[in-house]
């Protein structure tokens, strides 16, 4: 067996069977619509499949991106006026007028989005519940345009080729729109966009330490909402042909939380499985209709404590029991086989200098940083070490850009690197590991050192979302440069598992494969040795040479000093936040002052 395939004694566990329950749903809805005589049941299952496009835009804002609205609904509600004003008043044809409902339902959202950028989740909450009641309000008190509470009568069916389509016809258009939107979203949703959603939700430092722009992906999560919520709502103008306030009141937004919230967040079926369980089964068990907020609040009580992650995670954990493989597997196959063909070339690496000159950093009453300075020369193995509490940590995180200097430079090659956001430090070829592995939880360890390649993908998110051939050959070549640095690391073999269940040592090596994907100028490794075993440490000690050999700058942040001895070119010792001593290990450990610090021994 060649090297790179994984083992199939470990193969891993099935995981997100989500898109299989997406595509068995359509299909059984497609297949009820067909087989539906009753006018009822087949507008029941239109107004379902109408939702479940509404609500699979607010699974990539609340679900992937953990943003929580409740405005969702009111965003529905202006895509649904926007139909209803443009055809009636106006006299567009439906397919304009749900031109303009998208561009409405984005608009509104991106205006949500300034302040989601800013405020706290709560205060942002509280945003969203203004902003519904507001609509509200605006339908009754705007009624020359709205029509008020009589609202306007008389939305037209879309037309295809001249030929109306009402009944059995609008169901399957809105089904197919379903299906795209779905094949698109499960495209995005497994690769650099999806991962970089899933980098936010998991905390920022995930996403700025891979160059995530953290505002540009939350707009971006507004403004997809927005689009399908809005074509939700000329649908729902369109099928409703009357729209009124009282269609659009509170519990109609609160009931796509809900939706997405028991459906389960973050997962491709959630949307669906939310929609036939607290939609359409209580429409079809008619007495519980009248007890659809009751059933909605029982509901949230017993999935926050037996289910957690909603419906869809009880799928996916009875298939991780039953099954062994899975999309994440398949994907480190397909990687493997790629890599083992034709494998990446180790390439050589342009490692940069980096020059701290006389850096500052207080936290209150603190200097965590003294006028520190250091030179570490490109292609170069620099380690910094010190007694605990000393700065090393804080000094990382000050030339990655997650705290802010008071006072000094920091230069990467030519560029200043202070004063630079985490995420345009990353972007200037910095790649980072932390003392406690950073994984994306609930992804495979392939997925997680695919997610470090994310500021070299080229193909937009569109060209992702079609699946273009640019898109699709660029992620299929990173799988393979990905699955080539995992047998670097000696993790190939665990490619398809989830990174997050591995032990904190297997986790370390998985991010520095990441951060090598990443083709880093400079590589900040903090406390990479720590959890290794004695055969690992060798190992680990080899990669860092090779990785030297290649080109690459290395800072790493280490106790384990016989590891510093061994493999770095220079080393710098900080003692309370100031650089006590510098030069080669020899020169340094031999240093009366560094063992002093080390030892508390008299100088
Ligand atoms: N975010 C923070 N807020 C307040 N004080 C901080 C913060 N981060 C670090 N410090 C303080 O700055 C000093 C340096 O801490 P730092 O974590 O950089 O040390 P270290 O050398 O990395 O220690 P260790 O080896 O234990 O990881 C300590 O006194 C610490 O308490």
């Amino acid at each position: 067996m060649d090297s790179l395939s994984p083992d199939p004694a470990a193969l891993p566990r099935l995981k997100l069977p989500s898109l299989t329950v997406l595509v068995c749903g359509i299909a059984v809805l497609v297949s009820l619509g067909l087989a539906m005589s009753s006018s009822y049941f087949l507008l029941l299952l239109t107004f379902a499949a109408i939702y479940l496009l509404a609500a699979m835009g607010l699974n990539v804002l609340s679900g992937y991106a953990g943003i929580v609205s409740i405005a969702h609904g009111a965003m529905v509600c202006v895509g649904a006026y926007a139909t209803a004003i443009a055809t009636v008043r106006y006299g567009w044809n439906f397919w304009p007028a749900a031109g303009l409902s998208v561009l409405v339902g984005m608009g509104f959202s991106a205006l949500l989005a300034l302040p989601a950028l800013r405020l706290s989740s709560w205060y942002f909450v509280l945003i969203t519940i203004a902003f519904t009641l507001a609509v509200t309000a605006m339908l009754n008190d705007l009624r020359s345009f709205t029509g008020g509470y009589g609202g306007i009568v008389g939305v037209p069916m879309p037309t295809i080729f001249g030929a109306k389509l009402e009944g059995r016809g609008l169901f399957l258009l809105v089904v197919g729109l379903v299906a795209v939107v779905a094949w698109a979203q499960s495209r995005m949703m497994n690769s650099r966009i999806g991962w970089a959603l899933h980098s936010i939700r998991a905390g920022a430092v995930r996403a700025q330490a891979n160059g995530v722009s953290i505002h540009r992906m939350r707009l971006f999560a507004f403004v997809f909402a927005g689009a399908l919520a809005g074509l939700a709502g000329a649908f729902y103008a369109s099928a409703k042909v009357v729209v009124t306030p009282e269609d659009f009141s509170f519990d109609f937004s609160i009931f796509f939380l809900f939706v997405v919230v028991l459906g389960g967040p973050a997962r491709l079926a959630g949307p669906l499985l939310g929609v036939l369980t607290f939609y359409v089964l209580p429409e079809l068990l008619g007495s519980l209709k009248e007890y659809r907020m009751i059933v909605y609040g029982i509901g949230l009580l017993l999935f926050s404590v037996f289910l957690p992650e909603g419906l869809a995670g009880l799928l996916a954990a009875l298939d991780q029991r039953f099954m062994r493989r899975g999309a994440a597997a398949l994907r480190a196959d397909a990687a493997a086989a790629a890599a083992a063909k034709s494998p990446p070339e180790r390439q050589r690496v342009s490692g940069a200098a980096l020059s701290v000159r006389g850096v500052v950093k207080n936290f209150g009453g603190v200097r965590a940083l003294d006028d520190v300075s250091l030179e570490v020369k490109p292609g170069s193995i620099h380690a910094i070490v010190g007694p605990n509490g000393s700065g090393k940590t804080t000094l990382l995180n000050m030339i990655s850009g997650f705290y802010p200097s008071d006072a000094g430079s920091m230069k990467l090659g030519d560029s200043e690197l202070a004063g630079r956001s985490a995420t345009a430090v990353a972007r200037q070829g910095v790649q980072r590991t932390f003392q406690t592995p950073k994984l994306l939880p609930g992804l495979s360890v392939l997925e997680n050192t695919r997610f470090g390649g994310y500021a070299r993908e080229r193909a937009s998110g569109a060209e992702i979302a079609l699946g273009l051939p640019r898109a699709t050959r660029e992620s299929a070549a990173l799988d393979a440069q990905a699955m080539h640095l995992l047998s670097v690391v000696g993790m190939e073999k665990r490619a398809g598992e989830e990174a997050a269940l591995l032990p904190h040592g297997q986790q370390r090596l998985v991010e520095i494969a990441r951060a090598m994907l990443g083709e880093p100028r400079l590589l900040l490794l903090d406390e990479p040795a720590a959890g290794l075993s004695l055969g690992e440490l060798e190992e680990f000690g080899a990669l860092l040479k090779e990785m030297r050999r290649l080109g690459m700058t290395i800072v790493m942040v280490e106790h384990h000093i016989e590891l510093v001895a061994d493999l770095a070119d220079a080393v710098t010792v900080l003692d309370q936040g100031k650089v006590l001593a510098e030069g080669t290990p020899e020169e340094v450990f031999r240093s009366a002052a560094v063992v002093s610090a080390y030892t508390g021994a008299k100088k």
